[in-house]
Formats: C-alpha cells, structure tokens, sequence
C-alpha cells in the first residue's frame, strides 16, 4: 500500500484551524470541503485519461479528456458526505457510490448500515472519502467492499491518518495484489486508548453534523 502525506502550507494550514475545539461547524464543514480539493488534486495524479483533439480558434490542439468508465467516489457515511462536494466538483464525470458504515465505540468494529454501490465495478478507479482513518477497520471493510466487486485500484483519501490504521491496511490487504493507495493531510502521533486519533480533531462526524 502506497501513502502520500500532502506536504503543502494551504493543506497545512486550513488543517490546524480544521483540528481546533473552537472551530464551529459551519467553518468545519467549509474547510474539510476545502481540503478535499486540495487532496483530490494530488489523489487523481493517475486518473485515467484518453487523448483527444479539440479545434481552437487558431488550430487543432492534442489533449485529454476522462476515459470511460469514470471513476466512482465513495463517501463513507455520515463523516465522508463532508468530503464528497468536493471531490464531484474535481471529478464532475465520476459517478458515486455510498456506503454506511459506523464504529462501535466499545469494540471498535466497523458495522456497515447501508450499502448503495453499483454490483459490477470492473476496471473501474474507485476513490473512498472518509476524514478519518483510526484503527483501520472501517476502510479496510470498505476497501473489500470495492474489490469483491471488481474495481481495479482503490484511493483512499482521508484528512487524517493514524499509523496504526495505516499498519492494518497494510496487513490486511499485503496479499490482494492489487493497488491502494492512502492520501492523507496528516499522519498523526497514535491512536489513544478510546481509539481516536491523537491529536487528531475529534470526532469528524459530530464537528460536521452534530452529536449524535
Ligand atoms: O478507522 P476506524 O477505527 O474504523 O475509525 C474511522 C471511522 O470512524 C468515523 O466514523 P464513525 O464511526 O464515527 O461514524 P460517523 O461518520 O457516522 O460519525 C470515521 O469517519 C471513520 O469512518
Ligand atoms: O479520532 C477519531 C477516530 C475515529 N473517528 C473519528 O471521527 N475520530
Ligand atoms: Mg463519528
């Protein structure tokens, strides 16, 4: 599995105000969509394109267009749908694909509530949103949801890693022989013993929609 950490003073930067107890949801919802954007960019280096010709006014120009078929965005719900405007903005072609998972505080298992992915993701990119990658659980099920049916390499994008999270992915899919890839803006230090990140920023779903 690959990891990229964005090194970049915006990423860093819109992340400090992001990570801040006296952030409001209001500007933590613009700032994860911002985020997003910024990571998205680096995420979709190999997106897969097809050449084209285009006439300008002056000549005909080479260039590229999204090949077919399109990429699928998966927001993990209810933390990933902060994550999602952003990347359709990026990739306004991609299709999307959700699923609903939540994280049993006690257990720390990841228990999936919805699935709403297309059955046949043959040769299809697939790009996961979710902010938080803690202990692993959740995207790693996710990640199995998307090779079970087909989908050829799978990006993850997250505001936040843990190492532990990163170590169990690693573990999980050391043998699937097939590409993975984590973009994050932020390794963090360590999981505490609730299983949130630390520093981290809390829990995402609730600075975004609320205590539930
Ligand atoms: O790596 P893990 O240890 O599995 O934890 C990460 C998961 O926890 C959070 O979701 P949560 O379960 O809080 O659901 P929510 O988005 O509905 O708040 C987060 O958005 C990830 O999906
Ligand atoms: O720190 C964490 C860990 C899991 N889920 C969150 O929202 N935050
Ligand atoms: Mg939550």
């Amino acid at each position: 599995m690959e990891t990229l950490v964005v090194d970049h003073p915006l990423v860093a930067h819109k992340l400090t105000t992001l990570r801040d107890v006296r952030t409001d949801s209001p500007t933590f919802r613009r700032l994860a969509d911002e985020l997003v954007t910024l990571l998205a960019y680096e995420a979709t280096r190999d997106v897969r394109v097809a050449e084209v010709t285009v006439d300008t006014p002056v000549a005909t120009a080479r260039g590229v267009r999204m090949a077919k078929p399109y990429p699928l965005v998966v927001p993990i719900l209810r933390a990933g749908l902060g994550m999602l405007d952003g990347m359709t903005r990026l990739l306004p072609t991609a299709e999307v694909g959700f699923l609903g998972m939540i994280r049993n505080e006690s257990t720390l298992q990841a228990e999936t509530y919805a699935t709403r992915l297309p059955d046949d993701l043959s040769g299809r990119q697939c790009y996961v949103v979710d902010p938080m990658l803690a202990t692993g659980g959740t995207l790693a099920a996710a990640v199995q949801f998307l090779f079970d049916r087909g989908a050829v390499d799978v990006t993850a994008i997250c505001l936040l890693a843990a190492p532990e999270g990163l170590a169990y992915m690693d573990k999980v899919f050391a043998n699937s022989g097939k590409p993975i890839r984590v973009v994050t803006a932020a390794l963090d230090e360590r999981l505490n013993e609730n299983g949130y990140i630390v520093p981290g920023l809390g829990d995402a779903g609730d600075r975004l929609y609320g205590v539930v």
